[in-house]
């Protein structure tokens, strides 16, 4: 399938790292390195700007590397870009660590999928179907 992009940023289009690869990954788009406190939280520019396809959304995922190393994750993920959005792609970085992170020009932040969804229709009910699970959840099935 193809997605029209507008490429603003100084970097190249993202492209999957292998394959197989569902994601592909966002690289920030900055003037100058920008530092996140613990706890801290900033929008961050990828220069990016797309025109999907109706009935897909792109989702805004972290990446797990930057997780796991330095506490770095996406607040809202996954971030959900609409079909009919037309701005900037922006992703939503949250420090989780105690230590200052330092995003860098070019640095990979987040990946980004691409995802069919549905739209439905509500059908009004007064009555649902029975299950086996029921209103059962939470741990309900047992330990593991
Ligand atoms: O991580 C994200 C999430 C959203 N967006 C853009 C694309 C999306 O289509 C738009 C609106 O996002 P969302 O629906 O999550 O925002 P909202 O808080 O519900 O605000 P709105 O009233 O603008 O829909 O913002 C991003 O660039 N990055």
């Amino acid at each position: 399938m193809k997605v029209k992009v507008i490429n603003h940023s100084k970097h190249p289009l993202p492209e999957y790292q292998t394959p197989l690869s569902a994601g592909m990954d966002l690289r920030a788009n900055l003037e100058e390195s920008i530092p996140l406190e613990p706890l801290e939280r900033k929008l961050v520019n990828t220069g990016l700007f797309l025109e999907l396809v109706p009935g897909f959304e792109a989702q805004i995922r972290p990446r797990s590397g930057l997780a796991f190393k330095h506490g770095l994750t996406v607040l809202n993920s996954p971030g959900t870009i609409d079909a009919d959005y037309r701005g900037e792609i922006k992703v939503l970085l949250v420090n989780l660590s105690n230590e200052t992170f330092l995003i860098n020009d070019g640095e990979r932040i987040a990946q980004m999928i691409i995802a069919k969804h549905e739209r439905i229709e509500w059908e009004t009910s007064s009555i649902l179907s029975e299950t086996e699970r029921g209103s059962g959840g939470y741990g309900s099935t047992g330990k593991e």
